[in-house]
């Protein structure tokens, strides 16, 4: 079965390279330089290093990648709409997995429910976990969670998106498995301000534990099963985001620290900040407490200085845990 990946970023790419790499014909679609990569035989911009396996061909024109059996959209997560919008014709009518991590922005929706909105007749899949980019290329062993609610297409999903290094697990909690995805991001985005800070792995360690509990409050409001979040796309996720500087929300969060990115967004993609601020304002309304999250915002919006959110968390009440 063919696979069509829909945006070239390093995620993108990446899987288009491992995917190729192990025999599925795989099409890449760029917004720009294509034509360049498929010449070079690599996206030098975005995954600089890994070379294109043969049956990896990369296009700018998206309904070449569209008429592949299974389509990955792979965008940012605040791109994700405005992407299917624009080409909702030809997504319409074959399964869609969505690669992203995140929370939109206003609607508080994850990616499975933009396409639901958008593209309501696709069937939808989700694609997240523990991987960086260039690991994928590289061939290193890696674990991803694949979400679907209809077990057939998951397993079907599962079955063509594995390869000997790339090894999918199945879930029907989607909710559980996009939220995991979305929400260790803002709290890596916390441990990257803690470590730049100073304050050392014992604080980060308290961080993501703390973390951890608090993206599982807000995914079980919101339905998502416990074992879910405990899974590659919620523990496992957090364990490698918030522990490596190969993550960009966690180097995001040492900027923070440094006062180099105090109130700004980041000229690279760094999912956190946005979701940070969407999953806020869904747990107000949910009632759902999220500290962390909170303290998160409250930084990015130039509200409080790192040391003041920091305070403002140690000052909690005391409570059982
Ligand atoms: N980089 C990584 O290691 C991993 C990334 N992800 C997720 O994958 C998603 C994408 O991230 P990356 O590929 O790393 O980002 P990236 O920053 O490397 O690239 C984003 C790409 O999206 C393209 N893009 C943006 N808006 C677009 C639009 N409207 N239409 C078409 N293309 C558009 C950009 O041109 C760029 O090529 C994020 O949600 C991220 O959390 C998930 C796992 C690993
Ligand atoms: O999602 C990722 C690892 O699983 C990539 O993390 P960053 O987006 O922080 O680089």
């Amino acid at each position: 079965m063919s696979v069509g990946v829909l945006g070239a970023g390093a995620f993108g790419t990446a899987l288009a390279i491992v995917l190729a790499g192990a025999g599925r014909p795989v099409t890449l679609w760029a917004r720009e330089g294509a034509d360049e990569m498929q010449a070079a035989r690599e996206n030098a911009r975005r995954l600089p290093g890994p070379r294109f396996p043969e049956g990896l061909r990369a296009t700018g024109d998206l309904s070449e990648a569209a008429a592949a059996g299974t389509l990955l959209l792979a965008v940012p997560m605040q791109r994700l709409r405005p992407l299917a919008e624009r080409h909702a014709a030809a997504l319409a009518d074959r399964p869609l997995v969505a690669c992203c991590k995140g929370v939109e922005l206003g609607t508080t929706l994850g990616p499975a429910g933009v396409l639901a909105e958008v593209v309501p007749e696709a069937p939808r899949a989700v694609l997240t976990g523990p991987s960086f980019a260039a690991d994928i290329a590289a061939g290193l062993p890696t674990a991803l969670t694949l979400a679907c609610a209809e077990p057939d297409l998951g397993a079907r999903l599962q079955a063509q998106l594995s390869t000997p290094t790339l090894r999918l697990y199945r879930t029907e909690d989607v909710t559980g498995a996009e939220l995991g995805g979305a929400l260790k991001n803002v709290i890596a985005i916390a441990c990257g301000a803690a470590m730049g800070a100073g304050l050392g792995a014992s604080a980060r360690a308290a961080l993501m534990t703390r973390g951890f509990a608090e993206m599982n409050r807000m995914a079980q409001a919101l339905g998502a099963a416990p074992a879910t979040l405990a899974g590659l796309s919620g523990f496992g996720d957090l364990v490698l985001t918030c522990t490596s500087e190969g993550s960009r929300n966690y180097r995001f969060g040492m900027g923070l620290a440094e006062s180099r990115a105090q109130g700004t967004e980041a000229a690279e993609t760094v999912e956190g900040a946005a979701t940070a601020r969407a999953a806020a304002e869904r747990a107000r309304r949910l009632g759902v407490e999220m500290p962390i999250t909170e303290a998160v915002v409250a930084v990015l919006d130039g509200r409080m200085a790192l040391n003041e959110a920091m305070e403002t968390l140690l000052a909690r009440p005391l409570r059982e845990e």
